[in-house]
């Protein structure tokens, strides 16, 4: 069994992810994990804390010169913010005047670190996460619920990729497919596994150059209208070896997986598996990948509306789902609300935030269905080594008889 859990706040010291049940043997080091976050720092519409936050990375276990040992992997991310928040995140009590909201420095953003936030924001967690838990101030349900977690996501999705890669062959990517109004076409040609280079250097990780542009422009709109922008991420899989998930019960569909994987990502609110909603506008005979026999006599499909997965089970083609997500809450021409410090209707709290978070979120849904699937083939195929993984899963796809395969 494949786990993982992850702690830490957006402005505490740091983040922290711990994965357990990873095979021994998965070549991966500090440098590789950190360029996994910095890809997902890039994106066009970010806002200026991705300018100087620096992801610091040590890896506390679980791994020894470049190879994971079998145990517990314990990644750290440093947020840089930290020291200008030592006192209001402080996990021990601090000195009442150091929580003052003028703490005698007169310096405004100081200031403003320290004023009680109750003036929450629709959209963001602020108002429900201060009802569920008792608080009077957003402050604890913004830092636990904000999109920063995501960073030891990312962090713990590049070492499930890496094991994917080296014990099955699989290669992931995600790309953008819609920003705001602006979409990809219909029908456009997918990114292979070797356009991952030219994705990362795209300034909204967009594969068709004359809809990135048009979405940077939608971007710059926005931004002069004080305003936010979701759009629509695609992850795709290729070489996912057939049989991964199952049929036979709803909780182990591998469809069913991947959608809870992708939602539990801040601000998603739809999930597409392969065609998705657009399956259902179409005719059987128009919706479904007819089985053919390619020259090699092995099975091909005619196409892959199915996205990968029948029956809740890969089935040898690319894996491919999207996710939907919505506009960031924190909208700088501020939203009405209720501070709900005095009752009176004021405009939602805003210092600064993303215009548009849609380029990361490709790179946090691409972590996601990688430990998605790394755990489905961890229990598919057992082993404690990535050579033992291997083993298994060459003599499973050996064992399929020759008309099945
Ligand atoms: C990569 C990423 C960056 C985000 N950046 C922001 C942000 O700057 N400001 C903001 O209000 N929400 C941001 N969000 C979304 C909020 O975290 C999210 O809306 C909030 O936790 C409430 O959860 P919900 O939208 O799923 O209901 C971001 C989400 C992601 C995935
Ligand atoms: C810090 C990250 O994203 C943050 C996600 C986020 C939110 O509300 O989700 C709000 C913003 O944080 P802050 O208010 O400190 O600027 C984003 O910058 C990150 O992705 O590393």
């Amino acid at each position: 069994m494949l786990r993982w859990m992850t702690s830490g706040e957006s402005h505490g010291p740091s983040l922290v992810g711990v994965m357990e049940g990873l095979p021994a043997g998965v070549e991966v080091g500090t440098a590789d994990i950190q360029a996994a976050l910095a890809r997902r720092r890039l994106g066009y519409g970010r806002g200026a804390r991705m300018k100087f936050e620096q992801d610091a990375v040590r890896v506390l276990g679980g791994l020894r010169h470049g190879l994971t040992q079998g145990g517990p992997l314990a990644v750290e991310i440093g947020n840089t913010e930290w020291p200008k928040w030592t006192d209001v995140m402080s996990p021990d009590p601090v000195p009442r005047e150091s929580l003052m909201v003028d703490a005698g420095t007169g310096d405004e953003r100081e200031i403003a670190r320290n004023r009680p936030l109750t003036r929450p924001r629709p959209g963001h967690a602020d108002l429900v996460g201060m009802r569920k838990y008792g608080f009077d101030d957003a402050r604890p349900v913004l830092e636990r619920a904000s999109a920063r977690e995501t960073a030891t996501r990312v962090a713990l999705g590049l070492v499930a990729a890496r094991f994917l890669e080296q014990a099955l062959g699989v290669r992931l990517l995600s790309h953008v497919v819609a920003i705001g109004p602006v979409e990809v076409p219909e029908g456009a040609p997918l990114p292979a596994p070797d356009d991952a280079a030219a994705l990362d250097a795209d300034p909204v990780r967009c594969f068709d150059a004359a809809a990135s542009a048009a979405m940077v422009a939608e971007i710059d709109e926005c931004r002069k209208d004080g305003d936010t922008l979701g759009g629509v991420v695609e992850v795709l899989a290729y070489g996912v070896p057939s049989g991964l998930g199952s049929y036979v019960h709803g909780d182990r569909r591998l469809d069913a997986r991947l959608a809870a994987a992708l939602m539990g990502i801040q601000a998603i609110k739809g999930v597409e598996v392969g065609d998705g909603f657009r399956t259902a506008r179409r005719r059987g005979s128009a919706a479904h990948d007819e089985i053919d026999r390619g020259p090699d006599g092995r099975i091909e499909r005619r196409s892959n509306r199915a996205g990968g997965i029948e029956g809740g089970m890969t089935n040898g083609e690319v894996v491919r789902v999207r996710a939907a997500m919505k506009p960031i809450s924190t909208v700088p021409r501020a939203l009405a609300t209720v501070d709900v410090a005095t009752g009176e209707a004021v405009t939602a709290h805003h210092q600064r935030s993303d215009v548009c978070a849609v380029p990361p979120a490709a790179v946090v849904a691409e972590a996601m269905v990688a430990l998605e699937l790394a755990q489905a083939a961890v229990e598919k195929f057992g082993g404690d080594s990535v050579t033992e993984v291997r083993r298994n899963a060459d003599a499973y796809l050996a064992s399929i008889p020759e008309l099945l395969r």
